[in-house]
């Protein structure tokens, strides 16, 4: 499990903490990094899991292909062993949870930009599976642990 919010540059923590959302420009490095990641997870054959808040298209265009996402005349087939869970729910819901949080540096105030920045993977985006927040968390994480298993290829049976 690659906890998103470990890979940000200092800097980029440091902006959040002050209130001040991320531009395009700041998520770059970190979303290239996010890359990495999950090529090196891929070349290992084990299953990974990255948690993280890949809010455009582009994000997570560039999270799959790396650093060719940003030619717009290349648009490489979706790898067809990854992909994303799409935690959604209502403004109030996500701002709730996250004032009964505490000691985290992701202020509440930011959801504001958030969400106004959000492109929910709606349309042709592949290999999406969508979870209500609202749900309770364990039937969440089994409906997860099914669709994992779904994808993996099936013994023959002779
Ligand atoms: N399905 C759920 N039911 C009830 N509480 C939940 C559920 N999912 C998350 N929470 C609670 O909501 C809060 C925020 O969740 P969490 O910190 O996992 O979110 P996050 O997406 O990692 O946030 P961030 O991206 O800001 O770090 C936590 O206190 C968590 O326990
Ligand atoms: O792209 C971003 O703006 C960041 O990744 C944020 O989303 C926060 O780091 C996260 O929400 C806190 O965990």
């Amino acid at each position: 499990l690659h906890e998103g919010d470990d890979l940000h540059p200092q800097e980029n923590i440091v902006k959040m903490s002050q209130g001040e959302p991320l531009t395009d420009e700041d998520r770059l490095p970190w979303l290239l990094q996010l890359h990495g990641v999950i090529q090196r997870e891929r070349c290992s054959g084990r299953d990974g899991f990255v948690t993280c808040s890949a809010l455009k298209r582009l994000y997570r265009q560039i999270m799959l292909h790396g650093s060719t996402a940003l030619d717009q005349e290349i648009r490489p087939p979706a790898p067809p062993d990854v992909f994303f869970l799409f935690l959604h729910g209502d403004f109030s819901l996500v701002h709730q949870r996250m004032m009964s949080r505490t000691a985290h540096f992701m202020k509440a105030d930011l959801l504001h930009s958030q969400f106004e920045l959000l492109e929910p993977p709606l349309g042709d985006e592949e290999n999406v599976l969508f979870l209500d927040i609202a749900r309770d968390i364990n039937d969440i994480a089994l409906e997860v642990e099914k669709h994992i298993i779904s994808l993996k290829p099936q013994p023959v049976k002779l």
